[in-house]
């Protein structure tokens, strides 16, 4: 068979066979140069706001990943809000507007929080400055009372581990447009979903990015006939954050170590108990966590979920970008 024909019928295809790969890739350098003739240049005040999202943060990243990036992403929004108001006109409607969509997906400590924080930051700096809001999905866990009475403490961050339901009721609601909606947060501090008096209202944005483990998941087939759809379904756009097992691993074990010696050291903290282990018990209970958990959850349900992405950034050791693949199918 024709291995164009193999790609789209979805058949394996037979040793030999060359299969056009989807996506457009760019060396760093290569992609840097995309800024084209836009200006862009920070200004003093946005340089010490993106440092205050995360202090490791290089400004060079920003200047030659992220800014454009969120050019790229500036002009996906404007065609497909165009559309929007073409549907709107042929359907003789006045009012409304349809957020748009953006999926980060990537495996625990890849740096999925920080990305989408400095996206959110450049994307209201676009002359039409849009409202950017962000949710995260893990505020979609089930409460750990839910999870120890399920026996699924030690699968926090699988599939099964998150009210799928719930991300999707309130995506639909976002899409058609409602206003104040309401997604429950989690707190890393009490290592659970937080009350539901302590919620981020998400009020009809221009943008609304979400970050998740499972943004890119398929959903479950459908029952008695119903579609269920996948989350990833209300997206407009998507991104997947890639890199080396043995990278995340250490980023994860970097990551607790800081929160052992912050966070953890607050007696109200879930983990207060691991701020009195010694260095180097701590970095062994990092790393079981990460291997018992965080890895086996990385290759059996996120890093499968890659392909599915419009685009794919992969990190070197020291969190900048080596490669961008961009879909171009
Ligand atoms: N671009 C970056 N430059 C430097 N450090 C980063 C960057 N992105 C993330 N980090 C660091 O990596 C760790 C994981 O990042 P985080 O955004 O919390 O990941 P995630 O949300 O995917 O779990 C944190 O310690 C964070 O400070
Ligand atoms: C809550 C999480 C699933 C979310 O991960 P994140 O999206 O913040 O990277 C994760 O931080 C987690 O708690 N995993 C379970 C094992 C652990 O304690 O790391």
């Amino acid at each position: 068979m024709n291995p164009q024909i193999r790609a789209v019928t979805g058949d394996l295809p037979a040793p030999g066979d060359r299969v056009p790969s989807p996506y457009r890739t760019f060396s760093r350098q290569e992609w840097a140069e995309l800024r084209a003739d836009t200006p862009m240049t920070l200004i003093e005040s946005e340089v010490l706001r993106l440092r205050g999202l995360n202090q490791d943060l290089s400004i060079d990243e920003v200047v030659d990943i992220y800014l454009p990036l969120s050019r790229l992403l500036s002009l996906y929004v404007n065609a497909t809000q165009d559309l929007f108001k073409a549907t709107r006109y042929f359907l003789g409607a006045r009012d409304g507007k349809v957020p748009y969509i953006i999926g980060i997906a990537g495996s625990v400590a890849v740096g999925k929080s920080t990305t989408s924080r400095v996206l959110q930051a450049l994307l209201t700096r676009w002359p039409n400055t849009p409202k950017v809001d962000l949710v995260t999905t893990d505020g979609f866990l089930y409460p750990n009372a839910v999870l120890e009475r399920e026996n699924l403490m030690h699968r926090k961050g699988f599939p099964e581990s998150f009210d799928v339901a719930a991300l999707l009721k309130f995506l639909s609601r976002i899409k058609a447009g409602e206003r104040n909606v309401a997604a429950p947060l989690y707190s890393h501090f009490a290592y659970d979903v937080l009350p539901p008096d302590q919620v981020v209202v998400v009020d009809n944005p221009d943008i609304l990015i979400v970050e998740g483990l499972n943004v890119l998941q398929p959903g479950r087939l459908p029952r008695d006939g119903k579609a269920v759809p996948f989350v990833s379904d209300y997206f407009d756009f998507s991104v997947y954050i890639d890199a080396d097992k043995e990278t995340l691993e250490r980023w994860y074990v970097e990551r607790f170590m800081t929160l052992r010696q912050t966070a953890f050291r607050d007696p109200g903290a879930y983990f207060h108990r691991y701020s009195t282990l010694t260095d180097e018990e701590s970095v062994a209970t990092a790393r079981d966590i990460w291997r018992r958990i965080n890895l086996v959850n990385l290759e059996e349900n996120i890093l499968p979920t890659r392909q599915r992405a419009d685009l794919i950034l992969t990190k070197g050791e020291q969190h900048l970008i080596e490669e961008v693949a961009l879909r171009k199918l």
